[in-house]
């Protein structure tokens, strides 16, 4: 993995354009996630270790929205199911390239991994095959908020018995207190990190279009009405939290 710096936004910019998943966020993107997103390296481990109580033998295991692939690598860190094999999706040419670069180097140094398939393409025009887990992990922020409900039914559709859907998001909370209290505790995080005020009100300036962070009323409302029959919140750190979707 590439271990250079996020000094993306550390210079004054004119205009702040919208944020986007291009050549030069691929570059810094362990290291800016890692720094911005509290819990997320626990995150991504647990979630091959859920996954692999979830895996159904001969089936997909879906990685929405996979950029380098760190939730790819943890399922096969961890699940050891017969048959199965990961579907990883992104739709950005510059994420798949640099994530098929990591899953090849792999490839090539272990015998008996899950075998990978990396598709460079849009969740929401995806046909999904019958899978028995997905992640979607930092995703469904990213997507228009009318698109949600319909994958996330499609989703719902395409998980067999047994299986699940893991969902990791950023919150927004309903209560004004809550939200600014987590919100300025994420930036203390942030600071402690090393990233200067500036760096990160610009990043925030840069986010703040693309990203649409829904509170967890609002998930677990919205993924009952896509058909799913249980909703459990496994997860929290600060405004960050992963909910397990049963089908
Ligand atoms: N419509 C779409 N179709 C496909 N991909 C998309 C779409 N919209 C956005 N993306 C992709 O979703 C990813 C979101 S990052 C996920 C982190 C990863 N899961 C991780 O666990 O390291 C989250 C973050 O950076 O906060 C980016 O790679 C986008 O290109
Ligand atoms: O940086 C932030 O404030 C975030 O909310 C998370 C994030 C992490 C990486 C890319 C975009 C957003």
């Amino acid at each position: 993995m590439s271990k250079e710096p996020d000094r993306l936004f550390a210079q004054p910019l004119a205009q702040v354009p919208d944020f986007a998943f291009n050549e030069d966020v691929v570059r810094v993107f362990p290291d800016m996630i890692k720094r911005s997103v509290p819990g997320y390296p626990t995150i991504v481990e647990n979630l091959g270790v859920l996954a692999a109580q979830f895996a159904q033998p001969n089936s997909v295991l879906y990685d929405l929205g996979a950029s380098l692939g760190a939730v790819t690598q943890a399922l096969r860190r961890h699940v050891r199911t017969d048959g199965c094999r990961v579907i990883a999706v992104d739709n950005s040419a510059a994420m798949v390239e640099r994530c098929r670069e990591y899953l090849n180097g792999q490839d090539s140094m272990f015998q008996e991994l899950l075998p990978v398939q990396v598709v460079e393409g849009d969740i929401l025009a995806l046909e999904f095959q019958p899978a028995s887990v997905v992640a979607l992990n930092f995703t469904l922020q990213f997507i228009a908020p009318e698109q949600r409900l319909a994958l996330l039914g499609r989703i719902r559709q395409s998980l067999l018995p047994g299986g699940a859907l893991i969902l990791s998001e950023k919150l927004r909370f309903n209560d004004a207190e809550e939200h600014a209290l987590l919100t300025d505790l994420h930036i203390a995080f942030k600071r402690a990190n090393g990233y200067s005020e500036l760096e990160i009100a610009q990043k925030r300036s840069a986010i703040e279009n693309v990203m649409k962070p829904d509170s967890l009323e609002e998930h677990r409302e919205r993924l009952l009405a896509a058909g799913f029959s249980k909703v459990v919140p496994w997860f929290q750190c600060l405004n960050f939290a992963s909910l397990i979707a049963l089908p």
